[in-house]
């Protein structure tokens, strides 16, 4: 993968745009952008993508289970049919609400996969570099229990000052002004999803400021 932004075409059930044919669109713009990579969510956006676009891709499978937290590539189902699609880098949840026993086999497993480790503490990014990860991200920083008072940033400074593996500037670095620090602080990539792709909340973003005016 090389350095640079990569653009997170997810659209999940029920949000407006949920579509393999969708998402392929929105890598092919991201790509005449200049992205230089592309996070997806599931075997059929994935495959679409690989169709469209000729750039290296982060794919994850988000699955809500009963009995746990997680829910980015949770469990070795998901692993395994991410797996099947040949993918550049396969994403997963490395917080302390993952399974560590999955965590512990990747390497194991597919020592020739790359691994990226999604968390929301520094802790659980030391962690994830001690397990082997080869790239890890911010992406739920804010998003767990553990993390619910961090800030991006921090934890993205504290990352890279603490570990030898790339770190990825990825949640709320929704701005191009907020991607363009996270490079500058030395972040290896910065991945933006719903400011670029989610048209639905770039919407509100401007409806809230439109709606602050008395008219
Ligand atoms: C927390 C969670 O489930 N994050 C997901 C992870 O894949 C996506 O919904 C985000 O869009 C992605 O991480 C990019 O972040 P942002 O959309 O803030 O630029």
């Amino acid at each position: 993968m090389k350095r640079g932004l990569i653009v997170s075409c997810q659209a999940l059930e029920n949000e407006p745009l949920h579509s393999s044919f969708i998402m392929g669109r929105m890598a092919v713009a991201a790509q005449i952008g200049g992205a230089v990579g592309i996070r997806a969510n599931g075997v059929e956006d994935i495959l679409e993508i690989k169709k469209v676009v000729d750039l290296p891709i982060i794919g994850i499978i988000k699955k809500d289970y009963e009995n746990m937290v997680s829910y980015i590539t949770p469990t070795e189902k998901e692993l395994e049919a991410l797996i099947a699609t040949n993918i550049d880098v396969i994403a997963l949840d490395a917080t302390i609400n993952a399974d560590l026993n999955l965590l512990k086999s990747l390497k194991v497993k597919y020592p020739n996969q790359k691994f990226m480790a999604d968390i929301s503490t520094t802790e659980e990014g030391v962690r994830a570099e001690k397990l082997g990860f080869d790239y890890i991200g911010t992406t739920l920083v804010g998003y767990t229990e553990q993390s619910k008072d961090l800030n991006n940033f921090d934890v993205l400074k504290e990352l890279i000052s603490k570990c030898k593996t790339p770190i990825i500037a990825e949640g709320n670095f929704d701005t191009p002004e907020k991607s363009k620090l996270a490079m500058e602080l030395g972040s290896y990539a910065v991945v933006v999803g719903g400011a670029i792709t989610r048209p639905q909340l770039i919407t509100k973003k401007f409806a809230d400021e439109v709606n602050k005016v008395k008219f």
